[in-house]
């Protein structure tokens, strides 16, 4: 379904700042896959989002959806079959306009004609959908979305993606920013959409243990490259200490992730 090919993606070449971020990565995203993603600090896990997105060119390689090749189609275009939340649960929704109102905008991404007007069967199918999230949200549909919580804001950002049927999410430590019970709840909901509406999705992760415990296939990146790539029931076996020691024997470094490594400490 996605395909990258070769990838090499350098930040000012040709400077004393030169830095290579992906090297020669290439990947295939089958339809259905639910991917987690996990890697050292600075191993191009955001930079791979980047490039799948449109955000950046890449400086080498190829980059295909659906056999079509889409290196050079900007953001906004890839934006119809792209869906993407980032960690920040304030980016995916718009504060100043009503729950029914980005709901409405959501709706219609990628529909330039008929225009649907916000009418009682529509606000009954907004109604129904907000059930899922059970948050109570369905009774605040004029509510503006200043006043919803991060957890509450994260998990309308994953509903209104859902909604506009992507052919593939992008999950940049979206539960990154919440206390645990809104994460775990964030995580659940994924989980679910991902499986209802047979969606693809990769996953990016500082926490090994979600990494292995959700999805049916498994990255770890290094500098620039892709060098686990687990899946089946290998994934099914794998605990925390495997994928510290496989990285030890592959790499002859130790993990380096703060944030990996703290969250996976035994209280
Ligand atoms: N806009 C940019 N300009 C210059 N260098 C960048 C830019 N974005 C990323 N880099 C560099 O590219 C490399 C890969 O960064 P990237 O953010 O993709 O890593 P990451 O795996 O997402 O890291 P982390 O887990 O720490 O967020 C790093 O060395 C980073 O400093």
């Amino acid at each position: 379904m996605i395909e990258l090919q070769n990838i090499t993606h350098v930040f000012y070449p040709g400077t004393p700042d030169e830095r290579i971020a992906l090297k020669n990565l290439s990947l295939k995203v089958n339809k259905g896959d639910f991917i987690t993603i996990i890697g050292s600090n600075g191993a191009g896990k955001t930079t791979l989002f980047n490039l799948i997105a449109g955000t950046y060119r890449p400086s080498q390689g190829r980059i295909l959806i659906n056999d079509i090749d889409v290196t050079n189609t900007p953001e906004y275009k890839r934006a119809k079959y792209i869906g993407r939340i980032f960690q920040n649960p304030l980016l995916g929704t718009a504060s100043n306009m009503s729950l029914e109102d980005n709901m409405m905008i959501c709706y219609r991404k990628g529909f330039k004609w008929p225009v649907v007007s916000l009418n009682h069967a529509m606000r009954e199918k907004f109604r129904k959908e907000l059930e899922k999230l059970q948050m109570g949200l369905e009774h605040r549909m004029k509510d503006n979305l200043a006043l919803f919580s991060g957890g509450q804001r994260q998990a309308l950002t994953l509903l209104m993606m859902v909604l506009s049927r992507p052919e593939l999410i992008l999950l940049d430590e979206h539960t990154a920013a919440l206390d645990p019970k809104n994460a775990s709840k964030i995580l659940a909901l994924t989980k679910e959409f991902i499986e209802e509406y047979q969606l693809t999705a990769m996953m990016i992760t500082h926490n090994m243990t979600q990494a292995i415990e959700y999805g049916n296939r498994l990255l770890m990146m290094d500098e620039g490259e892709i060098i686990l790539d687990i899946s089946g029931e290998e994934k099914k076996n794998l605990t925390v200490e495997d994928l510290v020691e496989q990285f030890h024997r592959l790499r002859q470094k130790s993990y380096e992730d703060d944030r990996a490594l703290l969250s996976e400490k035994k209280p």
